[in-house]
């Protein structure tokens, strides 16, 4: 993997989302700074459209305003709500490449659009294209670059963000096809985060298709590992029982408020 410049992306269902959904950008940032593998300048939470069906999937109205009060701390996470506003539901690679078209014609377009333009999603630094445009990325090979008045620019790569669990569903017949793998690892990658009862390394060695973009999939081991997922919190929820630590105070208010997941409104999350 290059020194490029990076926009990690996590697509999924977030019903609702869980501190571990948050803690994935932070782990793999980091990983990918500490050695040099990119430069990540934001994270996309995109979560998925209401008609993917997924048991216990509440109205992306619900999931967008529980990720804004989970994120609303992060400096550099954003969420996406193109995948929710689309008329059906939007295969993974898509949405990848709708994200990264949009980061990289704005960049090459900067000067005509102005800032009410640009998507909320859209992360920080690339509202400033002279940061982008800064360091040795004169350098970049030509695949990397774009042009802008003249001026080469680095394009920006959006990478998929996962759990090891999301990987290994990519082995589900019929989930998911061929070609849009080829295309969400060899064009994209992906920075896949350990979780428990999975085993990423294994799982890439015995695909073909994985083995031979190997250098194109991150493997990031979380070693403050926390087995928090959203159905934990359902069933927490379901049976009036404390989820508080799992997930933000304001996600479980939340919740309650709008008796998500079986939740009453006289339910505490004990203090
Ligand atoms: N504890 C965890 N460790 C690593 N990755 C995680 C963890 N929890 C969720 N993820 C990842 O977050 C993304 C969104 O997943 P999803 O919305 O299914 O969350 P979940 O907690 O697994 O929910 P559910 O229990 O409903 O399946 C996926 O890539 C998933 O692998
Ligand atoms: N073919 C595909 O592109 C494909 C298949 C299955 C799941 N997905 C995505 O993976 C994510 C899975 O989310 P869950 O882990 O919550 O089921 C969703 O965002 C979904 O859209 C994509
Ligand atoms: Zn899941």
């Amino acid at each position: 993997m290059s020194q490029g410049k990076v926009v990690l992306m996590a697509c999924g269902s977030f019903s609702p989302p869980t501190y571990m959904h948050l803690r994935m950008f932070e782990i793999a940032k980091d990983y990918l700074h500490s050695l040099g593998l990119a430069n990540v300048i934001g994270g996309i939470v995109s979560p998925v459209h209401d008609a993917y069906g997924k048991k216990d999937l509440v109205a992306a109205q619900h999931r967008i305003a529980m990720l804004k009060l989970a994120l609303r701390s992060s400096t550099w996470i954003k969420i996406s709500d193109w995948e929710t506003q689309q008329n059906g539901w939007t295969r993974t690679r898509i949405s990848l490449q709708y994200h990264q078209d949009i980061i990289n014609r704005f960049l090459t377009n900067i000067s005509t659009i102005d800032d009410m333009d640009a998507p909320n999603w859209l992360p920080d630094d690339i509202l400033n294209v002279n940061n982008m445009n800064s360091g040795n990325s004169i350098d970049e090979p030509d695949n990397l670059m774009e042009r802008l008045n003249g001026n080469r620019v680095e394009r920006v790569t959006v990478k998929l963000l996962c759990g090891a669990d999301l990987l290994e569903s990519f082995a589900t017949p019929g989930l998911w096809s061929d070609e849009d793998l080829e295309t969400i690892v060899g064009r994209h990658g992906l920075v896949v985060v350990s979780r428990a009862g999975s085993d990423p390394g294994r799982f890439i060695y015995e695909s073909d298709m994985l083995y031979k973009h190997r250098n194109n999939v991150t493997l990031v081991t979380n070693y403050i590992a926390n087995e928090v997922s959203s159905t934990v919190i359902r069933r927490l929820v379901r049976r009036g029982e404390s989820a508080k630590y799992l997930t933000d105070d304001a996600v479980l208010a939340y919740l309650r408020t709008h008796r998500l997941y079986g939740a009453t409104s006289s339910q505490t999350d004990k203090i």
